[in-house]
């Protein structure tokens, strides 16, 4: 007998984030995800891992309470359910809204998780390892990149954390010397856009003289005019292995790139499959950075991979904060996907929480073995579920804010998009 969904259950939680600096402000002392578990009446169950902002979490629920009877398996089926489920809370009618970004892209991220916890639920039945259903790993280990932050020692009111203050040149090494030793990295990306671009440069090129031969990436969040991309990349250019969304929009790295011949990379302004035709057609970037919680899910993922390998794009993979669920899925994905010509981003070594029983996700040499196990491989912590459940229904963040947290500290601050 197929087996049907009987039960989904979303659960919003919130861990423990350090005060990580972007272009836009200061992560919040806690970062959130809601965890998607979907039960059928054989008594099966399949994770998934997501965004948990206020609207976000409300239409994930809607899409759970929609599920009933659906068979796991249908995963087009699934997708029709998002849509009709989206379309009737905007009044918008089906996934063919072209140009309405908003819908369609809530729709990628609404599926997403439901589609990661029904091929979880599929491997699991089936016995089979995620990656299997994806067209079958290639590799049995997903390299990852150490994702350097500047960053004060401690949220204001709290002790320094363990990783202490991130600010200048030197201590960037020292906080990339611990992700190395700890992690084994081979790769290291820095997140920019926090203090004028001469000191990122400084910061790289002393990145460059500690780890001689390690790849690096700078990524300012679209920090800096066309000008002074220009004038980075031709300082970093026999430094970087790319540089990430240096400004903003396609046409503004169309011009970018134009002019250098280092590689240009995005996850801003190439962040849905309507967007690869004009990046295509105006020569915006060499790597696009896949996102499967952005782009849809998993099978979508690999379309994006399909697309890239046909026009001649590298591929990598973005992260933001996340929990073990959504490195499993990360991982099963990037083994699965031959064309993935980059070591990953992952915020994984930031957070000292998770909701999953540890053990399976361990980095080695900087990257992750592909789990073994059937479905995603890993095991909610049903205690720890619980536990971060409660400090998110207590510790009164309901949406990411980076700017908003960094303005209660810093009132004058305005994000640095263009800044320089
Ligand atoms: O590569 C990126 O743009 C990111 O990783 C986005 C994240 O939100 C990052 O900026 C962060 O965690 O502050």
């Amino acid at each position: 007998m197929t087996s049907r969904i009987s039960r989904v259950e979303v659960t919003p939680v919130a861990f423990a984030d350090p005060p990580l600096l972007n272009v836009v402000g200061v992560h919040q002392p806690y970062a959130l995800r809601a965890v998607v578990e979907v039960h059928t009446d054989a008594g099966s169950l399949g994770l998934g891992e997501t965004y948990a902002g206020e609207l976000h979490l409300e239409r994930l629920r809607a899409v759970g309470d929609a599920l009933g009877g659906h068979d796991p398996y249908d995963l087009h089926g699934l997708r029709r359910v998002v849509v009709e489920t989206l379309g009737r809370e905007t009044g918008g009618g089906s996934d063919s809204v072209g140009g309405m970004l908003a819908i369609d892209s809530a729709v990628d991220q609404v599926f997403s998780p439901f589609e990661v916890a029904c091929l979880d639920l599929q491997g699991r039945e089936t016995g089979r390892p995620v990656a299997d259903l994806l067209g079958g790993a290639v590799r049995d280990r997903v390299p990852f990149s150490g994702y350097l932050f500047y960053k004060w020692a401690a949220h204001p009111g709290q002790d320094a954390d363990e990783w202490g203050e991130a600010l200048t040149p030197e201590q960037v090494v020292a906080q990339a010397r611990r992700m190395v030793e700890g992690w084994g990295f081979g790769s290291l990306k820095l997140k920019g856009g926090v203090l004028p671009p001469e000191q990122e440069c400084e910061a790289v090129e002393a990145l460059a003289e500690a780890f001689p031969g390690v790849p690096l990436r700078l990524d300012p969040n679209c920090g800096w005019t066309v000008e002074t991309s220009l004038r980075v990349a031709e300082r970093l250019g026999g430094v970087l292995e790319y540089l990430e969304d240096p400004t903003l929009g396609i046409e503004g790295m169309a011009r970018v790139r134009a002019g250098t011949g280092l590689p240009l990379a995005t996850n801003m302004c190439v962040i849905a499959f309507e967007h690869v035709p004009p990046a295509v057609r105006e020569g915006a970037v060499d790597v696009i950075l896949s996102d499967h919680h952005l782009w849809g899910g998993l099978r979508r993922s690999t379309l994006l991979a399909g697309i890239c390998d046909t026009f001649g794009m590298g591929l990598s993979m973005h992260s933001n904060s996340h929990l073990g669920v959504s490195l499993a899925a990360m991982t099963h994905l990037a083994a699965a996907t031959p064309n993935l010509t980059y070591a990953c981003d992952t915020h994984y070594p930031w957070k000292t929480e998770d909701v999953v029983v540890p053990g399976v996700l361990e980095f080695v040499d900087g990257a992750v073995p592909v789990p073994t196990g059937a479905g995603l491989g890993v095991e909610l912590d049903r205690d720890a579920l619980g536990r971060l459940h409660e400090q998110y229904l207590s510790c009164g963040i309901r949406g990411r804010a980076d700017t908003a947290y960094m303005q209660s500290i810093q009132p004058d601050f305005t994000p640095n998009t263009l800044r320089w």
